[in-house]
């Protein structure tokens, strides 16, 4: 018989370490790691129809519109009928949330709740590669070699938008934003929330209240599991 899929998002502020988080959850329980900046990067370098829309936003340095996010994103999630997986990025309106909710149920939302200070200390120190999405921190998780991507060799970059003059503006955004998502998955009582200033220190919080719920993938098994 199959195993009962399971669907989570993960929710938080910018720097707030969730791509960092989601990565230790795909390696660690085998949910395919979904990222929101990922399927518009792909939509993008594709040039399909929501990827030229969603670029204009993006250039502008504006959130894509709730109509292009859930064109582009449901879609790809129901199709993910034999996979678990946890949502990084999306929804991050409550329009999105509602659309998210009319095609599947999740199990568990992750919310982090990371103090300003940390956040600009963090992204004003953030590194990108641009082509996959991959994020360094020159204290935290720094490149093999100094401003070159680990895989590709490629330049890393930093976002204008990631430097302290950026970052009240996008935060004040995150927090109207995030509050009617949060208490709706507040209300449905699926919402955890996690404080803290490192991601060392909150991760086995994280790690120990998923290891209810989901079994840990076995320690010599962690290239090509077969997903439940
Ligand atoms: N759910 C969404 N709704 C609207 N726009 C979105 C959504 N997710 C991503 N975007 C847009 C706005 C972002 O500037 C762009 C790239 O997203 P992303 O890679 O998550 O980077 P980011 O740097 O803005 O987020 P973060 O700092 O939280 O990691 O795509
Ligand atoms: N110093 C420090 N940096 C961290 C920590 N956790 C994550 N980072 C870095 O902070 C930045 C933001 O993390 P990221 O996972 O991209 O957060 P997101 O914007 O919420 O997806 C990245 O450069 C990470 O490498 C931490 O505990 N300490």
């Amino acid at each position: 018989m199959m195993a009962k899929l399971f669907r989570a998002v993960i929710m938080g502020p910018p720097g707030s370490g969730k791509g960092t988080i989601s990565e230790r959850i795909a390696q660690s329980f085998g949910l395919k790691h979904l990222s929101s900046g990922d399927f518009l990067r792909e939509n993008i370098a594709a040039n399909t129809e929501a990827g030229v829309l969603a670029k204009t936003y993006i250039e502008r340095g504006l959130m894509v519109p709730d109509h292009v996010m859930t064109r582009l994103l449901l879609p790809r999630l129901e199709e993910m009928t034999r996979h678990s997986w946890l949502m990084d990025g999306f929804p991050c309106t409550l329009a999105q949330a509602k659309a998210l909710n009319s095609t599947c149920d999740l199990d568990l939302v992750i919310s982090l709740n990371i103090p300003y200070e940390t956040l600009k200390d963090r992204l004003s120190d953030r590194w990108i590669h641009p082509a996959s999405g991959r994020v360094y921190n020159m204290g935290f998780n720094p490149p093999h070699v100094q401003g070159r991507d680990d895989l590709s060799g490629e330049p890393l970059i930093q976002h204008d938008n990631d430097q302290p003059e950026a970052l009240v503006a996008r935060l004040r955004h995150y927090k109207d934003v995030a509050k009617p998502v949060i208490d709706l998955y507040k209300s449905k009582g699926i919402l955890h929330m996690f404080s803290g200033t490192e991601t060392d220190r909150i991760w086995p919080y994280i790690n120990s209240l998923l290891s209810t719920k989901i079994p840990s993938r076995p320690e010599t098994d962690t290239q090509h599991i077969p997903l439940p």
